[in-house]
């Protein structure tokens, strides 16, 4: 499909199935490389991430573990801005290889705000994998060590990502038109 439209935008094709899928396998082969010989663990954020998680998963060809959490986000109190919450988040990861899973960052305060909590369970190594990058909207100091695509800073769906609960089905990635 060359165009959509999702609620009432309209959206251009901007990443098709096979460069995702391309790209997804090359990631994933970088993976089993680097780590070869060891168990990554895989904290995949929910929602938008799903669909990457699931493809990127597939291609390992090493012992790995994921699990899927969602993070809750409520203004705090205080004036230093908003405390994240984890669900889901059960599993002991101190001493692990972990490697977060996202399908976007954007300004990049997710993963700001959530590493900490994760850092506290003092994981052997902690690294982050992300099929989309925005860098020219990226405000928060991040090092992301797997990276799909750097693109541009226009509003996605498509593979998982959403525009108002819409458009998480579509095989490809759209970007908006305007
Ligand atoms: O870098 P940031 O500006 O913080 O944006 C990135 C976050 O935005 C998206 O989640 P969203 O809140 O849309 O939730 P969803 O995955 O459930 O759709 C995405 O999955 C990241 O978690
Ligand atoms: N669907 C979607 N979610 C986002 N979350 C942060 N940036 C984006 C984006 O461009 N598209």
């Amino acid at each position: 499909m060359a165009n959509v439209q999702v609620h009432d935008k309209s959206f251009e094709i901007y990443l098709s199935e096979q460069t995702i899928q391309e790209r997804i396998a090359a990631l994933a082969a970088q993976i089993n490389q680097d780590y070869a010989g060891k168990r990554p663990f895989f904290v995949t954020i929910l929602n938008g991430s799903f669909m990457f998680a699931a493809d990127l998963f597939k291609h390992l060809t090493i012992d790995a573990e994921i699990c899927f959490i969602k993070l809750a986000s409520y203004k705090g109190t205080k004036s230093t801005g908003n405390v994240i919450t984890t669900i889901g988040l059960e599993d002991d990861l101190f001493g692990k290889d972990v490697v977060i899973v996202e399908d976007i960052v954007d300004t990049g305060k997710t993963l700001h705000n959530f590493l900490p909590k994760l850092e506290h369970q003092q994981p052997r190594s902690l690294k982050i994998a992300t099929l989309l990058h925005k860098p020219e909207a990226t405000q928060f100091p991040l090092t992301l060590d797997y990276i799909g695509f750097s693109i541009p800073n226009k509003f996605v769906v498509g593979y998982g990502l959403d525009y108002d609960g819409l458009g998480r089905n579509l095989k490809e990635i759209y970007q908006v038109i305007g």
